[in-house]
């Protein structure tokens, strides 16, 4: 049988007939050599948060948590399955949703579509996309796919990003809360850098017909009446926990929302009937010195209590925060930064080999921490 794990050899092997990895394998070198290929404007986009101390907070939080390993279990044969809304994934991981990554590659989201179709790991697009949800999907196959929606503040552009990804082919809808506006992100003011200003990511609106019918001119001609709608449209700080029965009675696919932090938020989202819940501090890009995303991971797990799936995203860098993520709660993980540093080196296949050397590493230090099975991986894996 396969394992991710091969993916070891398979690096060894090549190594050994002096072929180097094509992309650096610490991860910190993995960002350093994006940086040194991207624009400064781009790279600090990315990497950047709204100030530093939850961005780091989110990888140091990880430490206080500490795997123990046990021996001589059966681990010849793994399983890194996990089944969400009824489909059966391969891996516990996910493609978080990164928008405007035409600031990166032109070919942005359809390289990492190709790249998440070959590995058979979720995408979730980003709402503020180059490529529009349909061009992004007809990449893809049949492939899992998820969307995230930006919730616009008129419900009719709502209620037809739901419908158009319904029809598209993506499989559940993830709503962001965390981002009713942007952080005070200190590095892209200083580099004047708003990529959607310029009409970036914009495709998912410049393609919706409820959206082109109020522009004065088509964005073809002129791209400032859309963007100025987008501006408008992005997000409506005045929403509610009530708002949410309109996007509910606007589509059939399942709906997480991501950015929960608070057990009270959870307990909120579950009254108001979310199909699963992202545990998110949006990569520290939104409240510095909000909580550390693993952090929250326990309290929220525990206010659900299984009821419906729990996902986490914010840190994740290693096959060790994955399983570790896994026993504090979260049914799935989402890799956010690490694979826009593979797209900007080495496009669709640089994507896709950050995906296979995380879920290797998963693989690996899971078999070597004496599990099997992804699925009975609990908080019997960490040190009390
Ligand atoms: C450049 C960038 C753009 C992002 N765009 C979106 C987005 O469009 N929608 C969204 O829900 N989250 C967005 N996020 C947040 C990610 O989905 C995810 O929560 C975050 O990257 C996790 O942190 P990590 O990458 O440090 O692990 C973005 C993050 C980055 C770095
Ligand atoms: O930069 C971000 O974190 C983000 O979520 C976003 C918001 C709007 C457009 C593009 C990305």
């Amino acid at each position: 049988m396969a394992h991710y794990g091969d993916h070891q050899l398979q690096i060894y092997q090549a190594g050994l007939k002096g072929a180097r990895p094509r992309l650096p394998m610490r991860m910190e070198d993995l960002e350093d050599a994006a940086h040194a290929v991207l624009s400064r404007e781009s790279y600090w986009y990315v990497a950047g948060g709204a100030g530093e101390i939850t961005m780091d907070a989110n990888r140091t939080a990880f430490d206080k948590y500490r795997i123990h390993p046990r021996m001589l279990t059966d681990v010849s044969e793994r399983d890194l399955s996990v089944t969400l809304f009824d489909r059966i994934l391969p891996s516990p991981l996910l493609l978080a949703p990164i928008g405007v990554q035409s600031i990166i590659r032109p070919e942005a989201e359809l390289a990492v579509a190709r790249a998440a179709a070959a590995t058979n790991v979720p995408m979730i697009l980003s709402t503020v996309s180059a490529h529009s949800m349909e061009r992004v999907a007809e990449t893809m196959g049949d492939a899992p796919r998820w969307f995230q929606l930006y919730w616009p503040r008129s419900p009719e552009l709502a209620a037809s990003f739901v419908q158009r990804a319904e029809q598209a082919g993506y499989e559940a809808v993830v709503v962001t809360l965390d981002t009713k506006m942007m952080a005070w992100r200190a590095r892209d003011l200083q580099n004047a850098f708003l990529p959607f200003l310029n009409g970036q990511g914009l495709a998912n609106y410049t393609s919706d017909p409820w959206f082109r019918d109020g522009l004065e001119r088509p964005p073809e001609e002129d791209m400032w009446p859309a963007v100025r709608r987008w501006a408008g449209e992005f997000a409506d700080p005045s929403k509610t926990w009530k708002d949410l029965a309109t996007l509910r009675e606007a589509t059939k696919l399942p709906i997480l929302v991501k950015g929960i932090v608070h057990p009270d938020d959870a307990r909120l989202a579950l009254e108001h009937g979310v199909d699963g819940i992202v545990v998110s501090n949006h990569g520290g890009r939104q409240v510095d010195g909000s909580i550390a995303a693993i952090d929250a991971l326990p309290g929220v797990a525990t206010m659900v209590n299984g009821r419906v799936p729990v996902l986490f995203d914010s840190g994740i860098r290693t096959g060790s925060d994955v399983l570790k993520a896994k026993a504090l709660g979260a049914d799935a993980v989402l890799l956010g930064r690490p694979y826009i540093w593979g797209l900007a080196l080495d496009g669709e296949d640089g994507v896709r080999e950050v995906i296979k050397r995380v879920l290797a590493d998963v693989d690996l230090t899971m078999a070597l921490a004496g599990k099997a099975q992804f699925a009975e991986v609990d908080g019997s894996l960490l040190v009390d």
